[in-house]
């Protein structure tokens, strides 16, 4: 499999402050990667580089093969880019303003302007300026996306957006990987992220505290999980590797298990069962551990 983006010791610094601390990493054409971080992290300093707009300090970028320093008119008509501040000329038409940048695009990317408007619900026939932060966004979207690019790099693409506008975003972002396309997204939100990453790259102070697919992810996540059995249990013979809170009132016993469940499973086995509720492993928490900052106990 091809690789899309290679990132090899990339550091930047602006002045005394550090943006990125020696990122390394490799995206594969056609998947979904997520890059996770707290704001501040670096994640725009990263993708800033992927495009040119800024230099690394050190270190290495290729992007399609390409370096973005000295092949970058070749790169950008290759990707779609949607910047954390999407701002275009405020006086057009969100009509004028879409087929002017599809012209420049070409390759058929004016004729998906009016489907792609449709399934976002954004009003071609309004004026930029008159636009709110969520339409402004669906604006940056069909400009990424409208010339169906080998790469996507969105910087917070959801911001801003409704939670079915959401929802549409993500299937044109499945859509995408499905016929090929690589799509690499930077979010501060794991649940948006989780429904469609193939893999996700987690970022803190500059530099990658986790990189994994999201099911291997999920795997190591903790769910909490309710047994409800037909006679009084012994609390003791649930005290097992993994599980921890646990709480048995008469019938009903309550816990949290990381990783695999197995041991619980074979434990409560012994009984007879007449209630199972395992709750979804909650990602969300497993990220905020590799959000706190450095030194406050967390080892990544
Ligand atoms: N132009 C700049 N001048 C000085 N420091 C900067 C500049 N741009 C970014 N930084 C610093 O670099 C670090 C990383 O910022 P960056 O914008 O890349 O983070 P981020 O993960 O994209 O966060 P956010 O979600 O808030 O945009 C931060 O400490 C930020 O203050």
């Amino acid at each position: 499999m091809d690789t899309v983006l290679q990132l090899d010791g990339l550091t930047k610094t602006y002045g005394r402050r550090r943006g990125l601390a020696g990122l390394t990493l490799d995206v594969k054409q056609g998947e979904i990667f997520g890059y996770l971080g707290p704001n501040g992290a670096g994640k725009s300093t990263t993708i800033r580089i992927l495009l040119d707009l800024i230099r690394p300090t050190g270190g290495t970028a290729r992007v399609l093969g390409l370096d973005p320093r000295t092949d970058a008119v070749a790169l950008h008509r290759r990707l779609g880019y949607l910047a954390g501040d999407f701002v275009v000329d405020g006086r057009q038409t969100v009509r004028e303003c879409l087929a002017f940048l599809g012209a420049l695009r070409g390759d058929g990317a004016g004729a998906r302007i009016p489907a792609l408007a449709e399934r976002l619900d954004l009003d071609l026939t309004a004026r930029i300026h008159s636009l709110s932060k969520g339409n402004r966004q669906k604006v940056g979207l069909v400009q990424a996306f409208m010339h169906a690019p080998e790469l996507l790099i969105l910087d917070e693409p959801t911001s801003g957006l409704d939670p079915l506008v959401q929802r549409t975003f993500l299937e044109l972002v499945t859509e995408a990987r499905d016929n090929g396309q690589t799509v690499f997204m930077s979010s501060h939100i794991m649940s948006e992220v989780q429904a469609v990453a193939d893999r996700v790259g987690i970022l803190r102070e500059g530099r990658l505290v986790a990189l994994d697919r999201v099911e291997s992810l999920r795997e190591r996540a903790v769910r909490t999980v309710t047994l409800t059995f037909d006679g009084p249990v012994d609390p003791a013979e649930f005290d097992l590797p993994g599980v921890t809170d646990l709480a048995v009132d008469g019938n009903v016993l309550t816990c949290r298990v990381a990783g695999s469940p197995d041991a619980l499973v074979k434990a409560a086995a012994r009984h007879t069962v007449t209630g199972l509720l395992s709750e979804e492993p909650d990602l969300e928490e497993l990220f905020l551990t590799y959000y706190q900052p450095e030194g406050s106990g967390h080892v990544a």
